[in-house]
């Protein structure tokens, strides 16, 4: 077991999608339900951050509010750092269905030495699926206080370690590891990739 805390940010409204997404399916599982799976594997704790109460029971999760509420992911990453066990955190949006035990895993060794690890390829850096550190909160308490809810605008101020992912896996691999789900479009995508992952 990693002693770290796995946050699964299940708040905000789902406005693309014009349903909850935690629930959707891609593969048997729901997404919330199929990252939880993988994160007890892997966790000495697992919380979910924002959204249903309920989903954690079933879960058997704790589910932690925003202190600050409305306002984006930024908001579940910093009341996570306020409330988990541990020093570090791996943050992962619920609507990423593609994300492994493994991955993460791999994650929360880049962070060791810094205050974030994220995932970048190309021009792209994945926030919601990064290790992040206690140390980290003074500065995005800066940021929130100042209405600035961009969650990778405090990276400046912190020590970041921009994990190259080109270096871990094949660019089709990156494609579908991140591929996170807004809108019913990308859902029938997902579950499209999933069907030709399991074909493969
Ligand atoms: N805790 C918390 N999580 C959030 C909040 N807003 C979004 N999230 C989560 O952050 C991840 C990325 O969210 P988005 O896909 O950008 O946005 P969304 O609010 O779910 O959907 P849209 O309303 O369509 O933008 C998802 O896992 C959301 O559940 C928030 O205010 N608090
Ligand atoms: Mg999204």
């Amino acid at each position: 077991m990693i002693q770290a805390t796995g946050v699964i940010l299940a708040g905000g409204k789902s406005v693309r999608m014009g349903t909850d997404k935690a629930f959707l399916k891609v593969g048997p599982q729901g997404m919330l339900e199929h990252i939880a799976g993988e994160f007890k594997k892997v966790f000495a704790e697992v919380l979910i951050s924002g959204g249903d109460p309920e989903t954690g029971r079933n879960l058997g999760l704790r589910v932690i509010n925003d202190l600050i509420e409305g306002k984006g992911p930024l908001c579940g990453v910093h009341a996570a750092l306020h409330e988990a066990q541990h020093d570090k955190i791996l943050v992962v949006a619920c609507d990423m269905p593609f994300v492994t035990a493994k991955l993460a895993c791999f994650m929360m060794r880049q962070v060791e030495g810094y205050d974030v690890a994220v995932p970048s390829h190309g021009i792209y850096l994945q926030p919601l699926f990064a290790a992040y550190s206690r140390s980290c909160l003074p500065v995005i308490e800066e940021s929130l206080a100042a209405n600035k809810y961009k969650i990778d605008g405090f990276f400046p101020r912190v020590r970041v370690n921009y994990v190259n992912m080109e270096n871990y896996c094949s660019h089709i691999d990156i494609e579908t590891l991140f591929f996170n789900i807004n809108t019913p479009v990308d859902l029938h995508k997902a579950r499209e990739m999933a069907d030709k992952k399991i074909t493969n």
